[in-house]
């Protein structure tokens, strides 16, 4: 079976692409979101995205961003993915994809089963989905809140496009994550942290070791 890729989001120092890149990360998350602890401003962003080894894919992760600032990053940065963590609608994925040329990813925040309904018309649209915990109703953050869902609600499910699972990640718990969703993609942001936006190397390891076990 193939290997488990892992996303890591929300990094903010070259230090981080580095540590990224030695653990074997497959996809680094690079989070405009003003509000977010993780939130890059576009020339800091550029080197982090200049500084990933080749092989390494760049995500711009966004939360309902106008087409002025999806233009501004992307003409300002190389990227593998565009993520978007909003509101965004399934014509608003396609309107993205179309526009910028690159795979969408799509969030979809998960409570109850009833949420996971809204895969199925993201999937006609998206190239990847993100599974992700649904933020509690006064959460400043739409994600990168280290809040996991009941991963029971997608361990039998057939998806119809590759879909990497997040919320609450860490290196305690992915294995077990991963065992009962069969999930081969995994993301991780405040599970491999010090402090909101600080990342911790050692703990982005173990992450990336524990996942693969
Ligand atoms: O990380 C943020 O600050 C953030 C801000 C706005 C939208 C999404 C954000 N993060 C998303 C992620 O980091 C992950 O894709 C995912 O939610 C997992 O986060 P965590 O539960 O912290 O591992």
């Amino acid at each position: 079976m193939a290997e488990i890729r892992v996303k890591i989001c929300g990094l903010r120092t070259e230090a981080d692409v580095a540590a990224a890149a030695s653990a074997g990360v497959a996809y680094i998350g690079l989070v405009f979101f003003a509000k977010s602890p993780r939130n890059l401003e576009l020339p800091q962003a550029r080197l982090l995205a200049l500084a990933a080894p080749v092989g390494l894919a760049k995500v711009a992760l966004t939360v309902d961003a106008d087409d002025a600032t999806l233009d501004a990053i992307t003409e300002a940065m190389p990227l593998d993915m565009l993520q978007l963590h909003g509101h965004e609608s399934p014509d608003r994925v396609a309107e993205v994809r179309a526009r910028y040329g690159l795979p969408v990813m799509k969030a979809v925040g998960v409570a109850d089963e009833g949420d996971l309904a809204a895969t199925f018309d993201y999937s006609l649209v998206a190239d990847q989905l993100l599974i992700d915990a649904k933020p509690p109703k006064d959460a400043a953050l739409p994600g990168g809140n280290g809040l996991a869902f009941d991963w029971r609600l997608v361990a039998q499910r057939r998806w119809l496009r590759p879909w990497m699972l997040a919320g609450g990640l860490t290196p305690e718990n992915v294995a077990e994550a991963i065992r009962l969703t069969n999930a081969r993609q995994v993301d991780v942001s405040s599970g491999v942290e010090s402090a909101p936006g600080i990342k911790d190397h050692a703990r982005m390891a173990a992450f990336v070791r524990t996942a693969r076990v």
